[in-house]
């Protein structure tokens, strides 16, 4: 059973269908992208997720129980949608009180330690109004990690970090998933970061899923041979893509059945390159831009 479930969502505005019968899932422990064109509605399903605001038509399941009966399930997830502070309080102390706001009943992380996991450690007793967007950003994934979610709805985290937060946003999103088993969920328009980190991606368009899929799309394994692949091998290995030394495979299940292909006509496999189109490509070959 996925961790959560979104079913036939729809989102209307006034004069906008911002999201049209929108099916998603994430898995306990998986890392999923959104991506799209702006107004795509990634902050839209974010939102509807979040509790933020109310879906038209759908729905959102929680580990198999419908989430918008079940409010008290939003204690599980970390949140970090274009957060704001109390501007004239310390970092340390919006977060206690944020979270005292937001209904969260014991604060397990110590904040402490949370503000020196997103590098702000030096910056606890500032006072908010003078951090820059940036370290608003940081404060905010401080925020949606503090209650030790299972499940992480990040909006376009990436934006305004410098590397270094970039490199600790990743480690961070990285471990939680791997380690922990947390759930993530997150939109961005840094195909980069995203392609290093993510799982799958569910590319977004006019409110509509248009590609939801795991990271190895496209894949081709290149075999690089020892000789020339003759015309009588060429007959054998009917379904590859030959030219000269190399046999291009188009799935990894195959490549067992080939290296014993080759091997028995006396050919060695002597390299192996994976090539991939970039997700910036897909995404242009996709329409996103
Ligand atoms: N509060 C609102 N009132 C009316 N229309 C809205 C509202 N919020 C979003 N929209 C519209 O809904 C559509 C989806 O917007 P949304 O913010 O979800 O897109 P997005 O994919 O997150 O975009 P971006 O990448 O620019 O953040 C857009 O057409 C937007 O103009």
């Amino acid at each position: 059973m996925p961790l959560l479930e979104v079913k036939n969502l729809s989102k209307s505005y006034a004069n906008v269908d911002a999201l049209i019968k929108m099916d998603i899932s994430v898995n306990v422990g998986e890392i999923v992208a959104l991506i799209g064109k702006n107004g795509a509605g990634k902050t839209t399903l974010l939102n509807c997720i979040a509790g933020n605001i109310y879906p038209t038509g759908g729905n959102i399941l929680y580990k198999g129980e419908t989430l918008l009966q079940k409010e008290s399930k939003l204690n599980e997830f970390g949140i970090l949608i274009e957060p704001t502070f109390i501007p004239y309080m310390n970092a340390a102390d919006n977060l206690s009180i944020l979270l005292k706001a937001a209904g969260v009943k014991s604060v397990k992380k110590n904040v402490e330690d949370i503000l020196k996991l997103v590098g702000l450690e030096n910056k606890k007793k500032e006072k908010t109004k003078a951090f820059s967007f940036g370290m608003c950003q940081r404060l905010g994934l401080a925020q949606a990690l503090l209650n030790e979610p299972q499940f992480l709805i990040l909006d376009e985290p990436f934006v305004g970090l410098d590397p270094t937060g970039k490199a600790i946003l990743k480690n961070i999103i990285l471990q939680k998933a791997r380690e922990e088993k947390v759930g993530i969920l997150f939109s961005s328009h840094d195909l980069e970061d995203v392609e290093e980190i993510c799982d799958r991606v569910v590319l977004i368009e006019n409110g509509r899923k248009k590609y939801d899929g795991v990271m190895d799309y496209d894949k081709k394994y290149i075999l690089k041979c020892d000789k020339n692949i003759d015309e009588d091998t060429k007959r054998i290995l009917l379904n590859c893509n030959i030219k000269g030394k190399e046999v291009i495979v188009d799935h990894a299940k195959e490549l067992g059945i080939i290296f014993k292909k080759l091997d028995e006509v006396g050919i060695n496999v002597i390299d192996l390159e994976i090539k991939q189109r970039s997700l910036y490509d897909f995404f242009k070959q996709e329409g996103g831009e």
